[in-house]
């Protein structure tokens, strides 16, 4: 053998111990969410993400190649999410609910925890229009704005694993509950009126409350669209006085308790 056979062979051979390491540890990954369930633990532990970031930046303190290795850890734990999320859920999380209920934020707590892609119905729908939320309405009319809702939801057929963060109004057309549920999992967040006013006082983005912010305003409005909600619900989370990490401790643990009793 010459020197560069020789060198190809000890790469060789640090490839089996990654792929070696690479397979036991997705295991333990799925080891550990199994003994969690199994105990009643805590799903979500984001704090242990801080505690190997802190461990490899001890242990690449000086070293050649720090940002190449933490590189490909941040892979490896995006990955470890994801397998975490597909033994969890093998279909789409649908979060439904009132204007400021909080399903953009879950959302984006979803996409962080288990590293799920997000379809953000009321952005994908304003980036393709190449305009905002209240200029659809303005210029073109509630109805149009719901058509591209139905549309867009008869597009998410295609895919699986993904939290789609439903726009307030979604779930009140029945033909977009039917596509929701083909393939997802309901969740229905809740809010007090008060609650859902202090949350959204200062934004300007939603057309149907942007003249009318007023408990009563929202209180009439959420009483009429209660029964199409909860209709549609599988769960129903409410949202007043929890962070959004009990929210989506809840989340799992009761979309899991419906998967065992089905
Ligand atoms: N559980 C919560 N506790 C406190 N504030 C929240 C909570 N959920 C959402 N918010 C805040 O309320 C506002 C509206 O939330 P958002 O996720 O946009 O609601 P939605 O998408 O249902 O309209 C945001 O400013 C967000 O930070
Ligand atoms: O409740 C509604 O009818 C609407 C809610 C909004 O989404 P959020 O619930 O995310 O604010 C947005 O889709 C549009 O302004 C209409
Ligand atoms: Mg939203």
């Amino acid at each position: 053998m010459n020197q560069l056979e020789i060198l190809r062979e000890s790469l060789g051979q640090c490839d089996e111990i990654i792929l070696d390491a690479l397979i036991m540890r997705n295991r333990i990954v799925e080891d550990i969410m199994a003994y969690k369930e199994a105990n009643g633990l805590q799903i979500l532990q984001p704090e242990q993400e801080a505690k190997q970031k802190e461990w490899l930046e001890k242990r690449m303190e000086g070293r050649r190649h720090k940002d190449e290795v933490s590189d490909v850890f941040e892979c490896i734990r995006t990955n470890s999410k994801r397998i975490q999320a597909r033994k969890l859920f093998n279909y789409n999380i649908v979060l439904i609910g009132f204007m400021g209920a909080g399903k953009s934020t879950i959302s984006d707590f979803l996409k962080n925890v288990f590293a799920m892609d997000v379809v953000e119905m009321d952005q994908i729908i304003a980036q393709r229009q190449g305009m905002t939320i209240s200029d659809i309405f303005e210029t073109y009319g509630e109805q149009y704005f719901r058509d591209l809702e139905t549309n867009l939801l008869i597009e998410m057929q295609s895919r699986s694993n993904v939290v789609i963060s439903c726009g307030g109004g979604t779930p009140m057309r029945e033909c977009n509950v039917v596509e929701m549920k083909k393939n997802g999992r309901v969740v229905l967040l809740t809010a007090k009126p008060e609650t859902i006013l202090d949350r959204v006082k200062n934004n300007h983005d939603r057309p149907l409350i942007e003249n009318n912010k007023t408990v009563p305003f929202i209180a009439d409005l959420m009483e009429k669209r209660r029964a199409k909600y909860e209709a549609a619900a599988d769960i129903i989370i409410e949202t007043d006085g929890k962070n959004e990490l009990e929210i989506c401790e809840e989340l799992v643990h009761r979309l899991r308790t419906m998967d065992e009793e089905k």
